[in-house]
């Protein structure tokens, strides 16, 4: 709703109220059009000021209502109305004035904000467009090429940058309503002509079209595949080349289309998953508004290779004091260089001091009695995880929390290495962990609540996207991760290549194919797990070549790692490069006939495989597993998959994650699909199409946010 009122005998104060970011709900735009209405009749008011109750001017539209019927007077007319409005409407900007937020400011003559208000118009990474008017009234304002900057990233400014872009004009640190009052009060019954930016033309540019080609260009390179950032470009040129009232129907046209698009449905089904994760639960009972994290000031870090120098570096960034240990005295002084350098460049970006104060470096594992929570980043091996363990359980403080971070093991076993099990938790972060905003908090059996809410909160307080998982080997992103490597070596085996599985996974939107990824991350990793596992070495076993327990196995790539093809970092692997670290890959001819000779010596005869067959080989058989991880209750919602998969392994966010896609696919058809495969490929497990899947079809495959129903039913059931 909002509140009218009348202050300073002439003011006429008109309040947003909708917690908790007075979002344009249609309550809240029948409000704004009855108060101003009375703002308006009223002869005692001579000038009229809007803000938002709690310190919060507007968070745009209410983005829940963009999945049903919308409802209840348009935005549009009503931001015209406060424009053309005879007396001057001022904004008082406090906290946020984003999307449709800022677009009613923009109706506004004036507008002032508070030194820390945030301002933007994030439209486009809801899959929109700034549609209330603000894709023609900000290059009016503020220029073409600071509009098409600020419009195509979504990226919010500060009110100092509002202010010198001209897109507020005043900042005040003291209350911004009294100042707004006060400006109301000055400008009473001055001409408004001026003031109105829809009248505005853009500010005059010389070669406004080689502008827009570059724009447009480099756009379509980042969007990959995103339809909104290329409707906001074409949203801009048409305020630069249109009167308003044409430019507001291209606005109207090209929002129209974005609107009914998946992609926008995505990205909104994104947002809201995004902050779904935050509110976990365990299959034990345990949830996020029942447990109480403690406090953390103090963490140390265990092991300074490339994982634990980024960890290291994303704590002190978030001004945590950390203490970290390597025992090697000269990787210990390497890595305090490598630290010190990466949080140096941070702090010069981010223009603050870099936090050198922040990090301890210690060679004697006795430095962490005193800390708060540990976290161990040393080399991936359970036996030396298991050795830390033992000595942490022993050297910290009573009630430390002994934190894990792999991307595989089983960290109950390395509980039960220690004599307070209820106090460990995984912490899987991704390369480079400093950069990467993913973070898998990961449960055992025995961890408590309050450890999981504390790694949680850590997660939080350092910028990272946290998601609470179950311990099962690779936890939900790597378990997935596994039936789509194995599908895609199926294929090349079946006839296709890695340019051709590449090209059809990035057409799909992801930026890297999976053999490029490969090749970037080392095949050496994954061949160490498979030897791990006994997997890698047919001899020894005496099995056949392409069959390991009774499933279908593909060996290639443990014969490119026996050839000393371990990717990037040796110049050859799937694609070759220029030099050992090169890493622009190109066809590798080597890999072809390699390719060709181990086809006909295993009697595969290569057919015709097409872009179609690869998404959903690899794709669904991810998606399968996925269902299976909500299945196994080691995931608590498909949301909780999807944020994984959008934020620690490159799935095009205008797509929603791999739950969210198969429901736009059809899960009837998902289902096909695999069902197809799998009798094509009864040795292929990862192809049998899992009983959630089958149980979503069964009762008339519901939209995602209504699976949790019945995978609850499917639980209690079992
Ligand atoms: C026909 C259309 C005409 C015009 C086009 C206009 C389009 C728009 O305006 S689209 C919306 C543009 N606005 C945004 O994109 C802002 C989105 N919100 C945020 O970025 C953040 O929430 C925030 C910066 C506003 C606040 O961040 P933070 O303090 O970290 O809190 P949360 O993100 O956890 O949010 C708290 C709570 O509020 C809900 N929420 C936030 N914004 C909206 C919104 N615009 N509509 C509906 N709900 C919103 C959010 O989901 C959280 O809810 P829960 O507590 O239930 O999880």
């Amino acid at each position: 709703m909002a509140q009218y009122s009348r202050i300073s005998g002439s003011v006429g104060l008109i309040t947003l109220k909708s917690p908790p970011v007075n979002a344009l709900s249609a309550v809240v735009r029948q409000g704004i059009v009855d108060t101003v209405e009375k703002a308006l009749s009223d002869p005692k008011v001579k000038s009229v000021v809007i803000c938002g109750q709690n310190g919060i001017f507007c968070g745009g539209a209410d983005i829940k209502e963009f999945a049903g019927n919308m409802s209840g007077p348009p935005l549009v007319p009503i931001i015209h109305a406060i424009e053309a409005a005879n007396k001057p409407m001022v904004a008082a900007i406090e906290g946020i004035a984003l999307g449709g937020g800022l677009e009613l400011a923009l109706g506004c003559h004036y507008r002032v904000a508070h030194a820390k208000a945030r301002l933007g118009l994030p439209e486009v990474t809801l899959g929109l467009l700034p549609a209330a008017g603000g894709s023609q009234r900000l290059p009016r304002l503020i220029g073409v090429p600071a509009a098409l900057d600020l419009i195509t990233t979504g990226r919010h400014v500060t009110a100092a940058e509002a202010l010198q872009l001209g897109i507020v004009d005043q900042v005040t640190d003291h209350k911004t309503v009294d100042v707004a009052v006060k400006l109301a009060l000055s400008v009473a019954g001055k001409p408004l002509d001026a003031r109105r930016i829809s009248t505005y033309l853009c500010p005059p540019l010389s070669a406004l079209d080689p502008l827009f080609e570059e724009v447009m260009q480099k756009v379509r390179q980042r969007a990959r595949g995103a339809i909104a950032p290329i409707a906001c470009v074409q949203a801009v040129r048409a305020a630069a080349a249109l009167p308003y009232a044409q430019g507001m129907e291209r606005e109207k046209e090209l929002m129209a289309t974005l609107f009914t698009s998946g992609q926008a449905r995505a990205l909104q089904y994104s947002f809201f998953a995004q902050r779904a994760v935050s509110k976990w639960s365990t299959p034990s009972g345990a949830r996020w508004d029942t447990s109480t994290p403690r406090p953390v000031h103090k963490v140390a870090v265990i092991g300074l290779g490339t994982m634990g120098r980024g960890i290291a570096v994303a704590l002190a960034q978030a001004g945590l004091s950390v203490v970290t240990v390597e025992p090697q005295e000269k990787q210990l002084m390497e890595a305090k260089q490598a630290v010190s350098g990466m949080l140096e460049r941070g702090a010069k970006k981010r223009g603050v001091a870099p936090p050198l104060n922040n990090i301890t470096y210690n060679s004697n594992i006795q430095a962490v009695a005193d800390v708060d929570l540990v976290i161990e980043a040393v080399f991936e091996d359970m036996a030396l995880k298991k050795k830390v363990f033992q000595q942490l359980s022993v050297v910290c403080k009573p009630g430390t929390f002994l934190c894990t971070n792999t991307s595989a093991l089983d960290v109950d076993q390395l509980a039960s290495q220690t004599r307070t099990p209820e106090l460990v938790v995984g912490m899987h972060f991704f390369a480079p962990a400093n950069v990467m905003k993913l973070l898998e908090v990961v449960y055992g059996p025995r961890s408590s609540p309050q450890a999981l809410a504390t790694a949680m909160q850590l997660g939080k307080k350092i910028g990272k996207v946290s998601v609470a998982v179950g311990n099962c080997r690779g936890f939900v992103g790597n378990r997935m991760l596994k039936p789509y490597i194995e599908q895609a070596f199926f294929l090349l085996e079946e006839g296709a290549t890695p340019e051709l599985v590449d090209r059809a996974l990035e057409e799909f939107g992801f930026s890297m194919g999976i053999f490029k990824v490969s090749d970037l991350s080392g095949l050496d990793v994954g061949w160490r797990v498979r030897k791990g596992d006994g997997l890698a070495e047919p001899r020894a076993t005496g099995q056949s070549a392409r069959i390991r327990e009774g499933r279908r196995y593909s060996p290639l790539g443990d014969l490119l790692c026996e050839q000393g093809r371990f990717g990037q970092k040796t110049g050859r692997g799937w694609y070759q490069y220029s030099k050992p670290g090169g890493r622009e890959p190109s066809s590798d001819p080597w890999f072809h006939s390699f390719l060709k000779e181990y086809r006909a010596k295993h009697g595969l005869v290569p057919r015709a495989i097409d872009h179609q067959e690869v998404l959903e080989r690899c794709l669904y058989a991810l998606i399968n597993e996925g269902f299976r991880i909500l299945e196994d209750g080691i995931a608590a919602g498909p949301e909780d998959i999807d944020v994984i998969y959008l934020f620690g392994y490159g799935w095009p966010s205008y797509r929603g994650g791999p739950m969210f896609y198969a429901g736009m696919v059809g899960l009837p058809k998902v289902l096909d699909r695999l069902e197809h495969y799998y009798q094509a490929h009864p040795d292929v497990p990862y192809l049998q199409p899992c009983t959630l899947l089958r149980r979503l079809v069964a009762s008339g495959s519901p939209p995602v946010h209504k699976w949790r129903e019945v995978i609850k039913k499917l639980h209690s059931q079992l």
